[in-house]
């Protein structure tokens, strides 16, 4: 029997007063795998990003991360269950340090609490060491650890989005969710992004990528779902959907496919 996959989406449908954003969209994300999904401005990607990433309830449909409904569950819950998201607008602490913003969103994940904390007990120095090493690895991954002591500010635009996405990391996740990771990147940032969205998935990272720039999504993803006005209207290797006459007629005059 096939393994099951880590994140099953039935059925989803988000609508907005009388707009249907999201139309009653299917996919899987299988172990180990890289899907892409895209869309022309408008299709819906972010609300079913946002939907799936419990960022808002959808309307109808289900959500299964490794076999559990996660179907409207906040996102904090959903991190500790393993699945945690980017976001397409940054949001960094200005004023920390690289290295400050990726402890940050990594204590959360500590038990040991403020007692502990207050006292400098055994068991908190080992969580803060366990801390400290998480989040340089996930800076290294993202090519910031000789950037951890710049201010989020200071670092360049390209830079702030590698961060977000090593916060997300962090928290060692097994299903990673990243939304439009190369938005406002120039090509050689985005070729820079490919590679590192190839080592988390070696890493043993799933991953469901959200993502306009379609040369990314070509390069990178192992399927790819395209979705159009809320529906989903094709899905297959990047092969299959660049030849796809559906998507090629969706995307012309908009976007050379596979430019
Ligand atoms: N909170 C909201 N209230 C009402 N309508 C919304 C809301 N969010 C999105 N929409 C509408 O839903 C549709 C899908 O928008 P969405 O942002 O999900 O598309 P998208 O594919 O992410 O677009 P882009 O690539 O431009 O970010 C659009 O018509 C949008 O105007």
């Amino acid at each position: 029997m096939s393994e099951r996959p880590i994140l099953e989406v039935n059925g989803l449908t988000k609508t907005f007063g009388g707009l249907t954003a999201v139309s009653d969209v299917s996919l899987t994300v299988r172990r180990g795998e890289i899907l892409g999904v895209i869309g022309p401005n408008g299709a819906g990607k972010t609300t079913f990003f946002n939907v799936i990433a419990g960022s808002m309830p959808p309307t109808s449909g289900t959500v299964i991360y490794d076999g559990n409904d996660c179907t409207g569950m906040r996102a904090d819950r959903m991190a500790r269950l393993g699945m945690t998201r980017t976001f397409q607008i940054t949001s960094l602490f200005p004023s920390l340090s690289a290295f400050d913003n990726v402890r940050a969103a990594t204590y959360r994940t500590g038990t040991a609490g403020w007692p502990a904390a207050l006292f400098r007990t055994a068991r908190w120095r080992r969580e803060e060491q366990a801390v400290r090493e998480s989040a340089m690895k996930a800076l290294r991954f993202v090519e910031l650890d000789r950037r951890a002591d710049v201010l989020a500010d200071a670092l360049s635009y390209g830079e702030q989005r590698r961060l977000e996405i090593a916060i997300a990391l962090a928290a060692e996740p097994r299903l990673l969710l990243l939304d439009e990771p190369a938005a406002g990147m120039n090509p050689e940032e985005g070729q820079r992004l490919v590679g590192m969205i190839r080592r988390i998935r070696d890493e043993g990272v799933s991953i469901l990528l959200v993502e306009h720039h379609m040369r990314v999504v070509m390069g990178v993803c192992d399927r790819v779902v395209v979705i159009d006005h809320g529906v989903k209207i094709a899905e297959g290797t990047p092969r299959e959907v660049v030849d796809n006459p559906d998507v090629i007629r969706v995307y012309l005059g908009r976007e050379a496919v596979g430019a």
